[in-house]
């Protein structure tokens, strides 16, 4: 009796897998044609930007792809350069960074008309050019930007193209920006790593086999292989700031109160407590000034979004000469950065002594439970949104890791946990972060308004204007790794919690004496750091940055910060 039940229990689950697993097969064959003709539309696209490139003369096209970006903008408005030159010569450099990097979805055919239009109307003497006049513009993918799709690297998104532009893009056109390009996202866009089954996967330019950061990771690799000037990512947990260091390029994510969400669609919707924003990523400091100080010179954003408090651009705290009260800190408590990313904070600090700030240590509170917090947030449901998400599609196999643990009910991670904390202690303390309860959640947004009272009555009571630390744990990881080590996204998963203005500028390049300092001081104790330094290892050279925070509505002092540091560095 017992052994007929036994079977008949067996093969009713084999006959529920069976149908699963086939229902599942059939879909994913669906969903591999819908790639097939993704990618033929993106091989199109690029044909297009190709023969719009070739239509520019070679010294033109040259003479225009070594100007600076103020020096392409003077240009653009005086008219020595017209606008349709500045797309032709973008499509241009974006093929060629795009061959070395794969980090273009598609190029925007329109720009070609809309710099056609705009050369057209300043024909008329009387005609006014806006402050962006032709200036092309590469924006992540999952911006809204109409006619194309947000597929955020889903292969269930692609060909639904949306209808209207974000607020920000509305306001970039109008301003007279031309997009001209989407950047290649991670699946899902909760990931520090680049790759989706839809674009493929974006390589660092340095390096194939390393990736240039995420979720923004298509702009960080675009930009620093020269085929953009300047671009808009976006970041929940570090999508700019990481992707920046990675790459050695600069960027910064304002506070998310300054910027309309409106039509904005992140990576999980219904999210109230962890903020995604918009932002600029480029290769200077001033090319991020003068993006915020032209989109925030007025109100429009708030006279579209009733939301966006108005509060315009304040250049006199930008350019102040009040010197400043910095927390520094090199380690959080929770993950020990390698040696390398360390040395980049005690640099950016001796620059910052020398222009005559203080500096003091400061350690934000509980950044082990802060990061708990950010976690079950972030992913609110525990992972039920993108896990139904995913399995209704291609999953990247780069984003495995983090799929599973989403797959894992909460329970069982709660029972695990109890286990793995005896060899694992910091995984087994993390595998408490997805939620079990909306009682639970609501205590993790309670705490987390309550640490933001913390943390503002902290710098107020010590005169703090900023703070200065690492932005992620080691230098440009392989592409694997990001999934894995989602543990170092504490240095910037925090000023996310907080809503600060956060931003990253390179200091150094990975030494020798870096390397050395990796085998000799930084400890392989448990499993993450293990990671962490097997994958630091061979990165002689690569970029290494630090990050600046904030309070919300001060992005103009932590911009300021970042200058600072920059001129110390590059002299200029
Ligand atoms: C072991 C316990 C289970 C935990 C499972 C957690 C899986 C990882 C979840 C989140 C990792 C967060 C990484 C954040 C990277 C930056 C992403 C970002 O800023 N994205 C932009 C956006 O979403 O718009």
């Amino acid at each position: 009796m017992i052994l007929l039940l036994l079977t008949t229990v067996l093969a009713l689950a084999a006959a529920y897998f069976y149908r699963f697993w086939s229902v599942r097969e059939k879909r994913q064959v669906e969903l591999r044609k819908i790639v097939e003709r993704k990618r033929a539309e993106r091989a199109e696209s690029v044909k297009f930007a190709k023969q719009s490139a070739e239509k520019l003369d070679v010294e033109t096209r040259n003479k225009i792809a070594s100007l600076e970006y103020s020096e392409l903008k003077e240009g653009l408005q005086s008219g020595t350069i017209s606008c349709i030159d500045a797309v032709r010569t973008y499509y241009f450099k974006a093929i060629q960074a795009n061959e070395k990097t794969n980090s273009v979805c598609m190029f925007v055919k329109e720009a070609e008309q809309w710099a056609m239009e705009w050369d057209e109307k300043a024909k008329d003497p009387e005609f006014k050019k806006p402050p962006m006049f032709g200036l092309p513009m590469s924006l992540k993918e999952c911006v809204p930007l109409q006619g194309y799709d947000q597929t955020r690297g889903f292969v269930q998104d692609t060909f639904h193209p949306t209808e209207t532009d974000a607020v920000l893009v509305q306001q970039l056109k109008k301003l007279g920006a031309i997009p001209y390009v989407q950047t290649n996202v991670p699946q899902s866009l909760l990931s520090y790593n680049c790759s989706n089954p839809v674009f493929g996967t974006t390589n660092h330019p340095m390096d194939k086999s390393r990736t240039s950061g995420g979720s923004s990771g298509g702009e960080s690799a675009l930009i620093s292989a020269d085929g953009s000037i300047l671009g808009i990512g976006g970041d929940v947990g570090g999508s700019i700031r990481i992707p920046c260091a990675y790459t050695g390029t600069t960027g910064i994510k304002p506070s998310h109160l300054r910027f309309s969400h409106r039509g904005v669609c992140g990576s999980v919707p219904g999210r109230p407590l962890i903020n995604s924003n918009d932002g600029p990523m480029s290769t200077r400091v001033e090319t991020n000034v003068d993006f915020l100080r032209t989109v925030w010179a007025d109100t429009w954003i708030t006279e579209q979004d009733p939301y966006v408090p108005p509060v315009t651009w304040n250049e006199e705290a930008y350019k102040s000469d009040k010197k400043l009260k910095i927390g520094y800190y090199t380690d959080d408590g929770w993950f020990t950065p390698t040696p390398v990313c360390q040395r980049a904070v005690m640099e950016a600090k001796q620059i910052l002594e020398d222009a005559g700030h203080t500096l003091i240590p400061f350690r934000p509170p509980r950044v082990p439970e802060v990061l708990i917090m950010f976690l079950r947030a972030v992913c609110v449901d525990a992972g039920k949104f993108l896990s139904n998400k995913l399995m209704n599609d291609i999953i990247d196999p780069l984003l495995y890791t983090q799929v599973v643990l989403w797959m894992v009910p909460v329970r069982v991670q709660r029972f695990l946990a109890s286990f793995i904390r005896v060899f694992f202690p910091r995984l087994g303390n993390l595998m408490n972060a997805m939620t079990l309860s909306t009682v639970e959640l609501r205590n993790t947004y309670a705490d987390i308004e309550a640490y933001r009272s913390e943390m503002a009555a902290l710098m107020i009571d010590q005169k703090i204007d900023a703070l200065l630390c690492p932005v992620t744990v080691t230098p440009a990881l392989p592409h694997v790794a990001p999934s894995k080590l989602f543990a170092g996204t504490s240095y910037t998963g925090i000023f996310n919690l907080l809503d600060y203005a956060a931003g990253s500028v390179n200091v150094t390049h990975v030494t020798k004496q870096d390397e050395l300092d990796l085998e000799s001081d930084y400890e392989a104790s448990d499993p993450w750091y293990a990671l962490a330094k097997n994958s630091s290892r061979g990165t002689i050279g690569f970029p290494i940055g630090v990050q600046v925070a904030t309070p919300p509505y001060r992005e103009e002092t932590c911009l300021r910060i970042m200058r600072e540091i920059e001129f110390g560095v590059t002299g200029k």
